[in-house]
């Protein structure tokens, strides 16, 4: 099986959501079927970055990830892009045949059967402000092939008050997902410093406004690499 992939990197820590801190080594994917207004991984996205990814078949992109962890077994992240636009079966099943556990983030718009082969399936619908719109037969497919799973975990990312609602409106239909929360970062080009005042900021507002609602739900996290790293890629 051959795989478009924009880079391979590792060890890191797993920066967002239900594995945060987590030791991992990402696998992102080139492409996507989505083009969020705010996305932050434009490189693994757009056509015009094509010429930086390369072909690559299974067995190779699993010899990265095994050189970069030292062979030492670690939770390997597919991310992209949306790694569910290609087929990651035989990657995840060398991987696991190995003891290593796969987490797969992906917008939930493509379903694919090994879904059910991964540890942690993270479901990342986009909000209005991504100025895009969920098919949920999409979503609820994905879900369905999530069902085999170790866990299936469910982030959004909020830059406004719109979003917000609408994340509440989805979290009360798919309330048995645990909800995870992380503020958008307006900033994401690689070249530009980040305002780590003006991240708290929007952290404290997103975690003010769930508490005042009496929204318990969520648990709310920064991008922890961002804290760290800032837009830097590769971390
Ligand atoms: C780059 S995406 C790749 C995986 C998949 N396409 C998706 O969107 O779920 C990885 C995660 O980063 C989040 N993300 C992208 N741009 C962001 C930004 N500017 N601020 C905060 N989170 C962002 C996405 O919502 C998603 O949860
Ligand atoms: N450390 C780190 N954590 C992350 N969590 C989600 C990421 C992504 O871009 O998919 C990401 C990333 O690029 N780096
Ligand atoms: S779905 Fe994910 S990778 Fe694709 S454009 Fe949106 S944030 Fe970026
Ligand atoms: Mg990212």
């Amino acid at each position: 099986m051959t795989l478009r992939i924009a880079e391979i990197f590792g060890p890191t820590i797993q920066g967002e959501g239900a594995l945060i801190g987590e030791p991992t080594v990402f696998v992102r994917a080139g492409g996507c079927d989505y083009r969020c207004s705010w996305c932050d991984s434009l490189h693994a996205v757009e056509s015009r970055y094509r010429h930086s990814w390369a072909t690559m078949t299974s067995e190779t992109v699993w010899e990265q990830v095994r050189r970069l962890s030292g062979d030492r077994p670690l939770t390997v992240s597919l991310s992209g892009g949306n790694p569910a636009i290609q087929d990651f079966g035989s990657l995840i099943a060398m991987g696991r045949a190995a003891g290593y556990r796969f987490a797969c983030e992906t917008q939930g718009s493509v379903a694919r059967p090994w879904f059910a082969d991964l540890d942690t399936l993270v479901l990342s619908p986009k909000p209005p402000s991504s100025g895009e719109e969920v098919d949920w037969d999409a979503f609820d497919a994905c879900r369905n092939l999530g069902v085999g799973a170790r866990q299936q975990v469910m982030k959004i990312v909020i830059f406004d008050e719109t979003d917000y609602q609408w994340a509440r409106d989805v979290h009360a239909r798919h309330s048995d997902l645990p909800l995870y929360l992380q503020p958008g970062n307006t900033e994401v080009n690689p070249a530009a410093p980040v305002d780590l005042q003006a991240l708290a900021d929007r952290l404290g507002w997103l975690i003010g406004k769930a508490l005042a609602d009496g929204w318990f739900a969520p648990r709310i996290l920064p991008q922890l690499h961002v804290l760290i790293w800032g837009n830097k890629r590769g971390v």
